[in-house]
């Protein structure tokens, strides 16, 4: 009986569809009148429970009578395999080579999921163990609502699987200054081959950035063929529909409708709830819930939420306490306040060593900037609890970059070096006159 279901449907569905959504299809149990069909993933399920409910249904009524219904259940994915670093894997892990970072951070593990992304995030899942299944996947969303996330965790599980995998990831903006220098330089065929050739996934973040630039769209479009044409995924972020994507040929719009355009909503209060604490247990901290409650009354996003926790950390590493009169009084006078931590920090390097801002955040290396600078750093890494990857956009310097000056100064400090701790102590003492509010 199986069987017959089976044919009788391949029969009533062109080949097509059956090739891309019925090979996994199959009949998992029939009891009574009731059909029980099994697929591969929840995304496959939806699909099938839309496009093709109908004919299924009628297919299992012409065989098992007018009273007949089916199910279509999907194999769950257990969580605890997630990008997990502490599975029985060898003992010495290969390190893949990357063909540009990607934050670990970024993991499904630390993706928390609910209404608002679950689809994506299922799309994802599955794109990360079948890359190429589903090609281009265009995620689309308002600002700051984890795309870079969700698109970064697919890169991370790919490698954590497969470290023979080239991932790229790169916003559109740094494809097309690779693009402008690689012209300049002469160097356009080691550009192309890069993404067009070496790369095995392709992750464009912040595809907007290309309105307006046609060049740069054009070469995109070229990178695009190449990769779709080798079976290679791609994966395309932007926080507009593709047919928003004004001036953008329509053949490019048309490449991206191509595949799966998928989207993130915003997530519900009792969602960002959960993102904060997600956020408090990645920076091995606590705040409590009631304050957490409070932040999500003013702040509707994960990327806003997570920089006002991070302001509210900065502050309990400073003094050592924190609480929701104090979160409140914080956040009120950071609504107010124009500068955040960060750009205080910056101002009061400038200060202490006697030069602009736009030094410290320039790639002099003068011996008293570059002192500025690493002694800045220190700071954000030690009192703001900052990571190594924020105080690297903070000072535009890379990530490696950063973590050098910081063994520096730690290996300064251990030596007995006195400059640098009373630096930091003079630091220390401005930036709290700062947070309390107090001119410097
Ligand atoms: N569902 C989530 N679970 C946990 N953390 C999240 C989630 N969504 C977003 N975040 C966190 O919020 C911050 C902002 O997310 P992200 O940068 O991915 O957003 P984005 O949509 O790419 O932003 P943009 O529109 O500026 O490109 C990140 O620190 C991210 O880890």
């Amino acid at each position: 009986m199986e069987k017959k279901i089976l044919n009788a449907l391949k029969e009533r569905i062109s080949r097509q569809n059956w090739e891309s959504w019925f090979l996994d299809f199959s009949v998992k149990k029939i009891e009574n009148k009731h059909v029980v069909f099994e697929v591969g993933n929840i995304f496959i399920k939806d699909r099938l429970e839309q496009k093709f409910g109908k004919i299924i249904s009628k297919v299992v009524r012409d065989f098992l009578g007018k009273d007949s219904s089916f199910e279509i259940t999907y194999k769950e994915i257990k969580n605890d395999n997630l990008g997990s670093t502490k599975t029985d894997g060898p003992l010495i892990k290969k390190k893949p080579l990357l063909i540009t970072p990607l934050n670990p951070k970024y993991t499904f593990q630390n993706l928390i999921v609910g209404e608002f992304n679950r689809f994506a995030y299922n799309v994802f899942l599955e794109a990360s163990k079948n890359p190429g299944y589903y090609n281009p996947i265009f995620l689309y969303s308002g600002v700051g609502l984890g795309k870079t996330h969700l698109a970064q965790a697919l890169g991370n599980y790919i490698l954590e699987t497969d470290p023979d995998m080239k991932v790229a990831y790169l916003t559109s903006e740094e494809f097309m200054n690779e693009m402008i220098i690689s012209i300049k330089k002469g160097t356009t065929e080691e550009f192309r081959e890069k993404y067009r050739k070496k790369a095995d996934i392709l992750i464009i973040d912040d595809i907007q950035f290309l309105i307006g630039k046609k060049a740069a769209q054009i070469e995109l479009f070229h990178t695009f063929n190449a990769i779709h044409e080798a079976g290679k995924q791609i994966i395309i972020c932007s926080d507009r529909t593709p047919q928003e994507l004004k001036d953008f040929h329509s053949r490019m719009i048309s490449r991206f409708q191509m595949g799966l355009i998928v989207k993130i909503s915003k997530p519900s209060k009792y969602d960002l709830i959960r993102i904060g604490k997600k956020i408090l247990e990645l920076k091995e901290t606590e705040i409590s819930e009631e304050i957490l409650e409070y932040l999500v009354q003013i702040y509707d996003t994960p990327r806003v939420l997570h920089g006002a926790i991070l302001k509210l950390i900065a502050y309990k590493n400073l003094f050592g306490e924190m609480s929701l009169s104090i979160a409140q009084t914080l956040i009120s006078n950071y609504k107010k306040e124009t500068k955040s931590f960060e750009e205080q920090l910056i101002t009061e390097l400038a200060k202490m060593f006697d030069c602009s801002s736009e030094e410290i955040l320039s790639s002099k290396r003068t011996k008293n900037i570059s002192f500025a600078r690493k002694i800045g750093m220190y700071f954000a890494n030690k009192y703001l609890n900052l990571s190594t990857r924020e105080i690297g956009k903070i000072f535009n310097k890379s990530h490696s970059s950063v973590v050098q000056n910081l063994k520096q100064i730690e290996n300064s400090l251990k030596d007995g070096n006195l400059i640098i701790k009373n630096y930091l102590r003079e630091l220390d003492k401005r930036i709290k006159r700062f947070a309390e509010g107090k001119s410097v």
